[in-house]
């Protein structure tokens, strides 16, 4: 039997965001000259070369933390139809024939109600097939950390991907889940912590936001975002018209100006700069522009709304003018953006100014 290539790239990504996820991935296959055809399904989107190679050059390339619309990224092999009466057999054989070798197993579906139904079937075959892989040598203590992924789209399909170490979700699903925290006055918060646990590595939390360091949270009412600038100890100058949360503001830390947060200027550098105002996404990035071109943050969050169908389209300009105003007016800094599990139509932006 010849070998088994994977010749899928298979991202997983927000259910009605599939087309957004090809179009970067048919991005990054034209730049990497390599010829695909699209395939996509309900909370999953995936190239397959058409020459019948290996996708793992184009996989790679296309690093896992610079994508935007992808939860998850892997190098995967042609989709599994199984038997309703016998489901490993098949697995098995196509993980024989492609002679791949891991060291865990993660069982996952798409982000939607019939992937969540999944779940009791998913249990019942998970030991089985681990001990059936183990024996077969095929999961092992040592296997330079790749993951086998196993995707169900339904009880009787899946495709099986491989990821890599160091460009790949770390989360089941590609999905981080935070527990809302009770005080904070709005379900908003856990979009700020969200984009920090995306955009800043954990050992840095401290040196990057620590207590005693100044932020402007633009449309702060009533005080989401706020509230997790406050709980890391920071002075914030909350801008917005309308109210902010009574406890919150019992805090002390908070300067609530009802003021237009696109004309509002600080009164000196600040260490943050965020802004959930829910506008156009040329204006955003036209008041963010002349915040980080002038040097008045260190740092900056803030979300690009796309009400539109061409979010990877208008994403991909609205970064590009950014890249560009930063590059003509010399300042150097570090643009990263996501589609992150809580943000809907909108993706999160994180600027990271050099000095
Ligand atoms: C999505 S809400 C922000 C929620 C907030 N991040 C939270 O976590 O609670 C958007 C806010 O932007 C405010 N807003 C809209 N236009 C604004 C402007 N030009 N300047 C300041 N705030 C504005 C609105 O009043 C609204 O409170």
């Amino acid at each position: 039997m010849s070998e088994t290539v994977p010749t899928s790239w298979l991202v997983y990504c927000r259910p009605g965001f599939e087309s957004d996820a090809l179009a970067e991935m048919q991005h990054h296959a034209k730049r990497h000259d390599v010829s695909c055809e699209p395939a996509h399904g309900e909370g999953w989107a995936s190239l397959t070369r058409t020459d019948g190679e290996p996708i793992n050059d184009l996989h790679r390339l296309a690093a896992f933390g610079k994508l935007i619309f992808a939860r998850q990224s892997l190098a995967a092999l042609p989709a599994l139809a199984l038997s309703r009466d016998d489901r490993l057999t098949a697995i098995l054989e196509q993980i024989k024939n492609s002679r791949w070798s891991f060291e865990e197993i993660w069982h996952e579906t798409p982000d939607t109600n019939d992937g969540k139904a999944l779940a009791g079937l998913i249990k019942a075959l998970t030991k089985p097939l681990q001990s059936m892989l183990k024996k077969r040598g095929a999961l092992r203590g040592k296997a330079g950390g790749r993951r086998l992924h196993i995707f169900w789209t339904d009880g009787d399909r899946v495709q099986l991907g491989m990821s890599f170490p160091g460009n790949r979700s770390e989360l089941l699903n590609g999905i981080r889940r935070l527990r809302f925290p009770s005080r904070a006055p709005s379900r908003s918060t856990l979009k700020l912590e969200e984009a920090w646990h995306e955009f800043i590595p954990r050992e840095e939390w401290d040196a990057r936001l620590g207590e005693h360091m100044q932020a402007a949270d633009l449309g702060a009412a009533p005080g989401g975002w706020t509230w997790q600038l406050v709980q890391r100890g920071m002075y914030v100058y909350a801008i917005d018209n309308g109210p902010m949360d009574k406890q919150l503001m019992l805090t002390g830390q908070i300067d609530h100006l009802k003021e237009d947060g696109f004309t509002w200027e600080p009164p000196q550098r600040l260490d943050w700069l965020v802004c959930d105002i829910v506008d156009k996404p040329v204006r955003v990035l036209a008041m963010v522009e002349r915040w980080l071109t002038r040097k008045w943050c260190r740092e900056a969050i803030f979300n690009l709304k796309l009400p539109m169908k061409k979010r990877w389209d208008e994403v991909t300009r609205c970064l590009t003018t950014l890249e560009d105003a930063l590059e003509s007016a010399g300042v150097h800094g570090k643009v990263t953006c996501r589609h992150l599990y809580h943000d809907r139509e909108e993706v999160t932006v994180h600027v990271q100014l050099a000095n």
